[in-house]
């Protein structure tokens, strides 16, 4: 991973390398915090130690029970469904990857009809084995499977904490099953049993993406000039104190779309605590140049554009042409027009002082991937240390959570409550 901070240097709001050299003080002290949590596996640090603790044959053993499937599902949400997505949706196998990370009925239903599921791994995750979403998901889901006459017990793989609801359905069923590793939180978990399962049951080479993992740990110094995920930490964390608010991450790869997902929650669930915090926009590029870009460069000057794309990706040729105005295109290549749209993007929100910070990986595979997912993980960790927020705790999520359980009769919440008081001023 390759991280250019020029195109944040003297932009509204923006960054000087004086400012850099005098924040590298506080990454080099932020860098001693972050080494002594992972020494100590404490809590949140411990996911930094994933490429390394994390055990890819416990992995390849839980999944190896299932003949190569059709089809995978996964039943989770949030950190418990982005990674393992982030990864299926980047890479390419013959085993199709599905999520179920919603409750909406229409989607479900439609989903349940399409999928073969005599042929289908469903893959359910959840650390805490209470989420609402995924154990009403997968009671729905194991009835389907009854009514298609489809021994669930034979097509289920379980990814949960040492207690709760679907350890005890594991146990009790004995299920394949594997352990959410202690002291990570679901967005940290990317790199863990968590986010690897989908990929070694599509055939992916889940030690390739620790691998990647891995050189992300030994990318990481005690100065931002020396570590691309520090220096993007360290920037967007800059940045946010100078007004930028929003930070739009827009890869430049339709195989990226997901990974700006999995970044949203990272970023959002993180570092949004106590008044502060960035807020991540998902866009795609070339895509959202006709669309959100306009916003971008002429718009409130609250925002950094993350710009991400592989450097090597293969190509498919424009055929020569002579449409008016358009013969330019011909003999060039479907890659060569991104790539172009990509510096010109770039480019475009420079020349418009729009701070923008670019961010590359080889190509899109499963080392790039491992190190991407990690030095994202290791930049949100740095920035938290240097905003002095929580970051490994989501308290805010809890109320809504209450009420909803309220609202169901699953308990007297005040939360609950509240709901019935909503202020109205309906338009019809
Ligand atoms: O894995 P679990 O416990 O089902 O949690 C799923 C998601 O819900 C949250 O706890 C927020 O409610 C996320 O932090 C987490 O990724």
């Amino acid at each position: 991973m390759r991280v250019d901070l020029g195109n944040a240097l003297e932009t509204t709001p923006g960054l000087t390398t004086a400012t850099l050299d005098r924040l590298d003080d506080r990454v080099a002290a932020a860098h001693e915090r972050i080494a002594g949590g992972m020494a100590d596996d404490e809590f949140g640090y411990a996911a930094l130690n994933l490429p390394a603790t994390a055990d890819a044959d416990a992995i390849y053993a839980a999944v190896d029970g299932f003949d190569r499937p059709e089809a995978v599902l996964t039943v989770g949400i949030g950190g418990s469904a982005l990674g393992a997505a982030t990864l299926s949706n980047a890479l390419s196998s013959d085993v199709d990857a599905y999520v179920l990370d919603n409750v909406d009925p229409d989607d479900t239903r439609r989903l349940l009809a399409d999928l073969p599921l005599g042929d289908t791994v469903v893959n359910v995750v959840s650390k805490s084995g209470t989420t609402a979403e995924t154990l009403a998901n997968f009671l729905v889901v194991r009835e389907a499977m009854a009514d298609a006459g489809v021994d669930w017990t034979e097509r289920t793989l379980v990814t949960t904490g040492e207690e709760g609801n679907l350890r005890q359905l594991a146990d009790r069923h004995d299920l394949p099953s594997l352990r959410v590793p202690d002291g990570v939180p679901g967005r940290f978990s990317a790199l863990s049993t968590v986010g690897l399962a989908v990929a070694a049951l599509q055939g992916h080479d889940i030690e390739a993406v620790l691998a990647g993992g891995r050189d992300g740990v030994d990318a990481l110094a005690g100065s931002l000039y020396e570590s691309p995920a520090y220096a993007y930490g360290a920037a967007t964390y800059a940045l946010a104190e100078r007004g930028a608010l929003t930070n739009a991450v827009m890869p430049y790869a339709e195989s990226l779309e997901t990974f700006a997902e999995w970044f949203a929650q990272l970023w959002a669930e993180s570092l949004g605590k106590d008044g502060l915090g960035q807020t991540p926009a998902r866009a795609l590029g070339a895509t959202d140049q006709h669309s959100q870009l306009q916003l971008y460069r002429a718009g409130p000057p609250d925002k950094l554009v993350t710009l991400v794309r592989p450097t090597e990706r293969a190509d498919v040729p424009i055929p020569e042409t002579d449409l008016d105005g358009l013969a330019y295109l011909g003999g060039s290549s479907l890659g060569g027009l991104l790539d172009a749209e990509f510096e010109a993007t770039e480019a475009s929100l420079a020349a418009a002082g729009v701070p923008n910070v670019r961010v590359e990986i080889d190509r899109v595979d499963e080392r790039a991937l491992g190190e991407l997912l990690f030095g994202m993980e290791a930049a949100c960790v740095l920035y938290g240390e240097l905003a002095s927020v929580s970051t490994f705790t989501q308290p805010a999520v809890e109320w809504g959570k209450k009420a909803a359980r309220g609202l169901l009769g699953g308990g007297d919440f005040a939360e609950a409550e509240a709901v019935a008081e909503k202020r109205e001023l309906r338009i019809e």
